[in-house]
């Protein structure tokens, strides 16, 4: 191959699925055609008499308004139909290794008794032993807690990674995570698996790994007595990992690691994720100043090392880089079941989600698992502004100023200069971001706990875009939360945190610049405004059913044309599901889980994150952010693993679940009788059919209530309380739906 051709030969190839493209077009058009009917059909409700109206005014509003809020949050759903890509890399087409630019990777942890450390070291390591020169790696570990047992496991790790990073580059070894890669026997290179040397040295890492665990395990104890330092109020420390050669091994090369803990007072707001993300950029600017940032959860290992090469496929392409701020992996799990009870996978989003907004401009942040352009976090700054102004926008650190002209040149690594310590305790002082722009328009954005999505609204804004690569072997596999309760702690921080972004600050729809694409702003508005989903799925499981004990009816006959088109959106909406959930590998059970799951979300997490972000607006809540729990529960996972509900979860997301259902199944029953004894089959059928539906979905629950005996089914006390919620809902509705 001459070199001519060579240079032209791209990094990355889109494909576009144009079958797909085609059903999904086509499904939206008549859809919406449908929709257009159902419309008509409620607004000519107005038209008639009002003496003649069968149907009271108060329940067809609610029904109405409710189908209205969903149609409009199914069209906004449809942009991410209209133009589906996926994409392939070649990694082995990138210039050679001195030629490829620094990586700083920055990982986040918080608290050492919900996120072991031991896991928080696995996912450092993976990070270290990745495919890249090691001298181009560096990896900066965010302490929240300001533990000092944090600091102990990475010196541990430290150790460790001479053994373990050399072990990986010379068998070739894929999985880079030793937790992983020992727990599973076939994590072994098929080259070496015979090879006698091979099978002494994994034997002799395996010991090392034992010592490290026990290292890890011993500093634990040590530290149960501690001094008057909390994860709220502690000091800075920053500090370098390193150990003088000992020696025992031959000098590796070994990425730079540092331990940084910002300083946190109760007094100021540290702005969790986000505030500890902004921290590290402004260290590693005065001591790596990479280019290139890996953003990893501390739940989140390099399942594969190639992720960086990947990504500099796009980052090194000269068409698309000027304009591209990241390239977003997607967050896969290790600890899924064959089933995944709780889609816990959140499918929809890294399938269809995701690649339909990389047709458009590219995907959201997903948190973790992302390579992002150092330059993108600057903000809106110039080069030109006076030193003056700069100190206005980021802060007064003259090095840190000089970072952002230094045009990306590394200097204390390579120089093997000390620690500018003066300087990054200024930086990671609480003091630090007062009266900058930290937060708002420079780095990783605050007011919001979903930093993530917020920070890539403000990208798009600024005309940056983004890349998904998603590779067939999976490269960042995480821990997803396995049970209701943690999931709906989860749901309820992601629907406070995206309607915020919404809601109350950036309004895709409306005040996002006027270049933004109508497909990109349907995306956004989708994405922070889904939670909304609540207000008609509570009316759904009320209204309706409540309607049919007292005779009113809310949807057309059977009899009626009308009824062609409430049973084609039905037929349609879940035909389409069933083909996405077939066509990303899942299953029928896959598309009923994900319906249910659904439910329960909307009924719990949406309406407390909705309520949760009203409350905040309103300067009645301040902000927070639970970490979800990363400690292994072995019943838990039994549990989980059995394919069986959790139900041990606090009363406030279980009772409106519960009596939700309970209203559901008693209405259905005294409806069924009703219906027949009156022979109204043909006018309540919709109403009928959707109780079935509802109660059917939901079936799990009903087992936890009656069948179920274990420690996770639904207790009786659970089962009184709500049974007087929903006693009291009917009541107070009955008389309110029949009259109004
Ligand atoms: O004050 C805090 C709180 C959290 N974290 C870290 O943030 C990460 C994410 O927290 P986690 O408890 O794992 O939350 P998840 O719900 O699993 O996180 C998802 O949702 C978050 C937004 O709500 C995103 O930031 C994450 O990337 C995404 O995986 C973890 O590494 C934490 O250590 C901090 O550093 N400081
Ligand atoms: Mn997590």
């Amino acid at each position: 191959m001459s070199s001519m051709e060579e240079e032209t030969l791209p990094l990355s190839v889109i494909h576009v699925n144009k079958s797909l493209v085609f059903i999904n077009r086509l499904h939206t058009i008549l859809h919406s055609i449908a929709l257009c009917f159902l419309v008509y059909y409620r607004l000519c409700f107005f038209f008639q008499d009002s003496k003649t109206r069968e149907t009271p005014l108060l329940p067809y509003l609610l029904v109405f308004s409710s189908e209205i809020v969903l149609s409009f949050i199914w069209i906004f759903d449809q942009a991410f139909r209209w133009n589906p890509i996926k994409r392939t890399v070649f990694p082995e087409r990138l210039p050679e290794n001195d030629k490829l630019p620094n990586i700083d990777v920055f990982i986040c942890t918080a608290d050492p008794t919900k996120e072991p450390t031991l896991d928080v070291m696995n996912t450092v390591l993976s990070a270290m032993a990745m495919d890249y020169p090691p001298e181009k790696l560096h990896v900066y570990v965010s302490d929240d807690g300001g533990s000092p047992i944090t600091l102990n496991g990475m010196k541990e790790a430290w150790k460790f990674a001479k053994w373990w990073i050399p072990f990986c580059t010379r068998y070739r070894i894929s999985c880079r995570c030793p937790e992983a890669y020992f727990s599973d026997s076939q994590n072994d290179g098929d080259d070496f698996s015979e090879n006698v040397e091979f099978i002494a040295d994994k034997r002799m890492i395996k010991e090392k790994y034992e010592a490290f665990k026990e290292g890890i395990m011993r500093v634990k104890e040590d530290q149960n007595h501690t001094t008057g330092i909390t994860g709220q109020n502690h000091p800075s420390t920053i500090e370098v990992i390193q150990e003088n050669c000992s020696g025992e091994i031959e000098q590796v090369k070994l990425p730079l690691l540092v331990y940084v803990s910002r300083e946190k007072k109760p007094s100021h707001p540290h702005h969790f994720k986000a505030g500890a993300l902004n921290v590290l950029y402004r260290v590693s600017a005065v001591i790596s100043n990479s280019p290139y940032l890996l953003v990893l959860d501390c739940d989140m290992f390099c399942g594969e090392p190639a992720s960086a090469r990947q990504a500099m496929c796009f980052h090194l392409d000269p068409k698309k880089s000027p304009s591209l701020a990241f390239v977003q992996f997607p967050q896969k799990f290790h600890n899924i079941s064959k089933n995944d009870i709780y889609d816990s996978q959140h499918r929809s989003t890294y399938t269809v989600l995701w690649q339909g907004m990389d047709g458009i401009t590219g995907p959201l942040l997903s948190g973790t698992g992302f390579y992002m352009k150092r330059e993108a976090l600057y903000g809106n700054y110039k080069i030109k502004d006076t030193d003056f102004k700069l100190q206005e926008y980021v802060g007064t650190s003259n090095e840190f100023i000089k970072s952002l002209k230094q045009n990306c040149s590394p200097n204390i690594v390579t120089d093997g200069n000390a620690l500018p310590i003066k300087e990054t305790l200024l930086l990671t002082s609480c003091n630090y971001e007062i009266g900058t722009k930290w937060g708002k328009e420079v780095g990783f954005m605050y007011g919001t706990v979903c930093e993530d999505v917020h920070t890539s609204i403000m990208l798009s804004c600024n005309g940056w875009n983004s890349v998904y690569c998603d590779p067939p072997k999976p490269q960042f596999l995480g821990n997803s939360a396995t049970n209701l309760n943690d999931l709906f702690i989860q749901g309820t921080r992601w629907s406070s945190g995206l309607l915020e972004s919404g809601l109350t600050k950036v309004c895709p729809l409306i005040n996002c610049p006027l270049r933004m694409s109508l497909l990109l702003r349907f995306c956004l508005t989708y994405i922070t405004c889904f939670p909304l989903h609540c207000l008609p799925f509570w009316c759904f499981a009320i209204v309706p059913q409540i309607c049919l004990l007292s005779g009113v009816s809310l949807y057309p006959k059977v009899s009626e044309p009308f009824f062609f088109i409430y049973a084609f959106i039905y037929l349609s909406a879940q035909t389409k599901h069933l083909f996405e959930a077939l066509s990303t590998g899942g299953t029928f059970r896959t598309m009923i889980i994900e319906q249910r799951m659904r439910m329960m979300r909307s009924i719990t997490c949406h309406l407390y994150g909705l309520l949760d972000c009203l409350m905040k607006e309103f300067g009645l809540r301040e902000a927070s952010f639970m970490p979800t729990n990363k400690v292994k529960d072995e019943e838990q996972t039994m549990l989980y693993q059995m394919d069986k509900y959790d139900f041990r979860i606090p009363n406030m997301f279980l009772v409106p679940m519960v009596a939700l259902i309970m209203i559901n199944i008693s209405c259905f029953i005294g409806g069924i009788y009703r219906v027949l004894s009156l022979g109204e089959l043909d006018k309540m059928f919709i109403q009928i059919y959707l109780m079935a539906h509802i109660i059917l979905v939901n079936y799990p629950i009903i087992e936890g209530i009656v069948i179920r005996k274990d420690k996770g089914r639904i207790s009786p006390s659970v089962v009184v309380t709500s049974n007087v919620l929903a006693t009291i809902l009917t009541c107070a509705l009955y008389p309110l739906l029949r009259k109004v």
